[in-house]
């Protein structure tokens, strides 16, 4: 028995895809980590599975893995990823809701992210707070955008000097994706982002939404900017009349391929994910 999948990759943020809609897959926390593993496995930095979007409404169900098996709901450089891989507009139905795609006449995809979130239930945080700026050393802002995401504004260094302890800080009680900005001006920025149970990643989507909009409310950056990230940069805006949040960027399709459940072993593990 073999599972095909799709590899992905959106500014250097890479994916496998595996479509359920045509294959089964089970998403054992066994299983994520093992097909996530760069050398046991295809490698990613997230898997991504498509299902069938049943009663969520949109036209494909879409879920997000990390490699440590955690589930996130939300994943910007995949969602590029899928709504290239399917052509068209598709609405994708994650667990953050629902997420409208285009494509601009230059070729990118842009996405829908939706409303961000800062009340400390929705983030989540451990206990009630201003979330533009929490009691950490330098004193970042927190937000939703269907993933937590804490953002600093005080230089790059910080992501991969103390992203994993931060991740993991009491503060976030669902761990948190860390991200760093150097701001360059008040439409272009530079962003580098420890993500939640992935650690240091070429680019990430939601991180740059989160880094423009946690920007927006402590007066530092315009609503429309430029996010220069490792791997490429996004474009990120976040709409005034509806309070929506859109990206714009590439995505590639990198090859198909076929993968020996084999390499799973233990596929049927019993500690399913979901
Ligand atoms: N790479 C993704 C973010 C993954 C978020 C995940 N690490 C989490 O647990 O929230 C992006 O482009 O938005």
């Amino acid at each position: 028995m073999t599972i095909r999948f799709h590899k992905m990759q959106g500014l250097g943020n890479d994916f496998v895809v595996i479509d359920r809609r045509s294959q089964d897959f089970q998403a054992s926390i066994h299983n994520v980590s093992r097909l996530c593993d760069r050398r046991f496995g295809v490698g990613c930095d997230q898997l991504v599975l498509l299902d069938a979007p049943e009663e969520g409404g949109g036209d494909v169900g879409v879920r997000f893995f990390n490699p440590d098996g955690s589930e996130a709901g939300a994943c910007g450089n995949a969602s590029r990823c899928v709504a290239a891989l399917l052509g068209g507009a598709p609405v994708l139905r994650t667990r953050g809701g629902l997420l409208p795609s285009f494509r601009t006449e230059s070729g990118e995809i842009g996405i829908d992210m939706g409303r961000p979130a800062f009340d400390w239930k929705s983030i989540p945080l451990a206990c009630e707070m201003d979330s533009s700026s929490l009691p950490l050393p330098g004193a970042p802002a927190a937000c939703s955008m269907g993933n937590p995401h804490a953002t600093f504004f005080d230089g790059l260094e910080r992501a991969g000097r103390d992203g994993a302890a931060l991740e993991r800080d009491p503060l976030f009680p669902e761990r948190a994706n860390i991200g760093c900005v150097d701001i360059l001006d008040r439409r272009s920025i530079r962003l580098r982002v420890w993500e939640r149970g992935a650690g240091l990643t070429l680019a990430c989507g939601s991180g740059a939404c989160a880094a423009v909009v946690n920007g927006v409310r402590r007066g530092l950056l315009d609503r429309r900017c430029e996010v220069l990230m490792d791997g490429g940069s996004l474009t990120i805006a976040w709409r005034e009349a509806d309070d929506h949040v859109l990206m714009i960027g590439a995505a590639t399709h990198v090859f198909e391929g076929v993968l020996s459940r084999d390499a799973l072993n233990g596929i049927d593990d019993d500690r399913a994910a979901s």
